[in-house]
């Protein structure tokens, strides 16, 4: 019997009067970011087996052999960077504190991204209590179905359980391993011990109320509360990942989801990843070459520097005492400063990088900042 069919990450959604969908744009930055992972592991710059499982590429020809998937060196290297420079504080994050203490961690806008899979293979997986993942229902959809349907996956999702490499991932799952999670929502959702995967617009949205035609409006900390709390303990120290998420958002609205974390958590840390210098010339052709593809960064707006980065942890529209410290290093400085030298030696013999200059250039227009709220992390090796 044949598996299955996955479609492709991120369809576009052709809607009944032939219209795009307004959001597509903004969901296939999805295969932005996965296209980019795909490419520095394919030349060496990152290991990643689960990457091949979770992404399939709509650029690649099906049975050629052909993959259009190969970035130029800057992207290589900016991808590399981000991806030690974010693993570095999280494993910083589940190292911190009391050597028992369990940890969770809540990925928004985590599309297709494998770090799950990555930590839950490390040493330090048994300190992970709940992983979250949170996406529109269109990203994590397929991501079910490819949970559902490989086993190389599967190992994570269970305390019980442990990685695998299965030869034939092609068979359909064995039943033994089917029990450890289960599918709702239309197939958009999967939950299990250690994971959830949930389809929720992270925008403040509106439902009819059923028992008249009036609106009534949700707030983002409403559903946040509502899918969240259920799930997570509020004692445990709580990480949220905003990695290439908050610029799609208006700036309230990523206000909103900071200070619901720090409001909820005793101890947390949120850990946000984009771009900076949106108005700069840089930022400019950048710009431009979003709105070519439809797409708007209305959350970049307000947060063109590091420090202004940081701050968002600290202002105090959150209320007093939500985050109390917080710190910003751009990728250039995660590059000097935390990259080891034999790394940078290794991936430097992996293709030519003509302009140092150029690569500077471009690594100092994106940033990884950090707020923390109690003690969940000791040191970031800065
Ligand atoms: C550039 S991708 C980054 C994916 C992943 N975080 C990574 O770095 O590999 C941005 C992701 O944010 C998701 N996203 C954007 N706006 C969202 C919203 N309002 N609600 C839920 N997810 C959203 C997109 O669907 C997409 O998967």
């Amino acid at each position: 019997m044949l598996p299955p069919r996955i479609p492709p990450n991120n369809p576009i959604q052709v809607q009944k009067n032939g219209m795009i969908h307004p959001d597509d744009a903004i969901r296939q930055t999805d295969d932005d970011a996965s296209s980019s992972r795909a490419s520095a592991i394919s030349l060496g710059y990152l290991e990643d087996p689960f990457s091949k499982l979770l992404y399939k590429s709509n650029l690649s020809i099906p049975n050629s052999g052909i993959s259009n998937n190969r970035k130029p060196p800057l992207i290589n290297i900016g991808t590399h960077h981000r991806t030690i420079g974010l693993d570095k504080i999280i494993n910083e994050f589940l190292n911190s504190g009391n050597k028992n203490e369990k940890k969770q961690i809540v990925s928004l806008g985590a599309g297709s991204d494998t770090r799950f899979w990555r930590l839950m293979s490390q040493s330090n997986s048994t300190k992970i209590s709940k992983y979250v993942e949170i996406d529109f229902p269109h990203l994590t959809s397929p991501k079910a179905q490819r949970i559902s349907r490989f086993k190389s996956l599967q190992f994570a999702l269970s305390s019980n359980s442990s990685y695998i490499e299965y030869e034939n991932e092609n068979e359909n799952s064995s039943n033994s391993i089917n029990k450890i999670f289960e599918i709702s929502k239309g197939g958009t959702k999967l939950n299990s011990e250690l994971y959830t995967l949930l389809p929720i617009d992270l925008r403040t949205s509106s439902s009819s109320s059923s028992s008249s035609t009036s609106t009534k409006t949700t707030t983002i900390k409403e559903i946040l509360s509502e899918e969240l709390l259920p799930i997570l303990n509020f004692n445990l120290p709580t990480l949220f990942l905003a990695e290439c998420l908050f610029p799609y958002l208006n700036p309230k609205e990523s206000e909103n989801i900071i200070s619901w974390f720090g409001e909820n958590f005793n101890k947390c840390l949120g850990l946000i990843y984009e771009m900076i210098g949106i108005n700069d010339s840089f930022g400019k052709v950048m710009k431009r070459n979003l709105s070519s593809r439809n797409l708007s960064l209305p959350g970049s707006e307000p947060f063109p520097t590091p420090k202004s980065q940081a701050d968002r942890f600290l202002n105090s529209n959150l209320g007093k005492g939500v985050f109390t410290s917080s710190q910003v290093k751009t990728l250039w400085q995660i590059r000097e400063e935390i990259i080891d030298q034999e790394e940078l030696q290794r991936i430097s013999k992996l293709e030519i990088l003509d302009e140092i200059e150029e690569l500077k250039l471009v690594l100092e227009h994106y940033v990884i900042a950090w707020g923390v709220k109690g003690e969940c992390l000791q040191n970031v090796g800065i």
